[in-house]
């Protein structure tokens, strides 16, 4: 358990505080030994070592301790259980990281695996459907590429906020070398192309008429991308299914704001 706050700086006794002196440098000294009557004899730095229930035991004469302390102490049953849960992740992702290298077990498939990024990119699928957009003839083509198009610049967006937000580095063995990225790509959480592989795939699932196969084909090659992000060791396994449920729940976002003729028709009288 760490120690807290107050304990921590008794223990380290000297070295923590700093004043400015009339020429503006910095001077050390110590603010603790005026603080507390605990940090300075052997006994006070022997007490801070003890474990935390015998330290708790020695504390509560002399001083309370503030809550935040309080809560590490006692960590509750859904903070180990997610701490748990993160642990098993990064073990798992580095395991299943066979591509991350190309001397890791199947360095070989590397390659093919940057392959698989790069059909899961984002400007390959802008490019097209902008390609598409140019090329539609028919006011119902035009309405289906023109929210594919508002689905891709969405996801973008969302994905940004979330790795912005939560800030997840992405794993040790991750080699940087993606083309094409924004600054909050170095965050791993969620997937972006994971997020976009799981919205698109719902999206022409469902609004392009595909024959079996296809549609097979189509949603192995979503679940594709997803394993090929852990293998090349971009991502850790929460990633990628975060990333996952949120493009399947972005799609549902993209159909409740659907761009027609009839809700926003300045974009298609262009
Ligand atoms: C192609 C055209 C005409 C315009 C491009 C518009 C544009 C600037 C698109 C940005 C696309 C882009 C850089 C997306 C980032 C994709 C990416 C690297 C995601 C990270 O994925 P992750 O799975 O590693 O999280």
């Amino acid at each position: 358990m760490m120690p807290s706050p107050r304990t921590t700086r008794a223990t380290v006794g000297n070295s923590t505080s700093s004043a400015t002196t009339s020429n503006g440098k910095f001077e050390f000294s110590s603010l603790v030994n005026s603080r507390t009557p605990l940090s300075d004899s052997p006994s006070a730095r022997l007490r801070a070592s003890e474990s935390p229930v015998r330290r708790k035991d020695s504390l509560t004469s002399q001083q309370v301790l503030p809550e935040e302390d309080c809560m590490k102490l006692n960590p509750s049953f859904l903070g180990i259980a997610f701490r748990s849960l993160l642990a098993i992740d990064l073990w798992l992702s580095k395991r299943f990281g066979v591509c991350a290298e190309e001397h890791c077990s199947w360095g070989s498939a590397r390659p093919l695996m940057k392959l698989i990024e790069v059909s899961g990119h984002g400007i390959p699928w802008i490019a097209g459907t902008l390609y598409c957009l140019y090329k539609s003839d028919s006011l119902a083509a035009q309405e289906v590429v023109l929210n594919l198009l508002f689905a891709l610049i969405l996801d973008l967006i969302l994905v940004g906020l979330v790795k912005g937000a939560v800030k997840r580095r992405r794993p040790t063995h991750n080699r940087m070398d993606m083309f094409a990225t924004f600054s909050v790509d170095k965050y791993s959480f969620p997937s972006g192309h994971a997020t976009r592989a799981a919205m698109v795939s719902r999206f022409l699932l469902n609004h392009l008429v595909l024959a079996i196969p296809v549609r097979v084909l189509l949603m192995l090659w979503a679940v594709i991308v997803g394993f090929s992000r852990v293998m090349l060791g971009r991502h850790n396994i929460t990633d990628v299914a975060f990333g996952f449920l949120m493009g399947y729940m972005q799609y549902s976002l993209v159909e409740y704001l659907w761009l027609s003729p009839s809700t926003v028709p300045a974009l298609f009288s262009l």
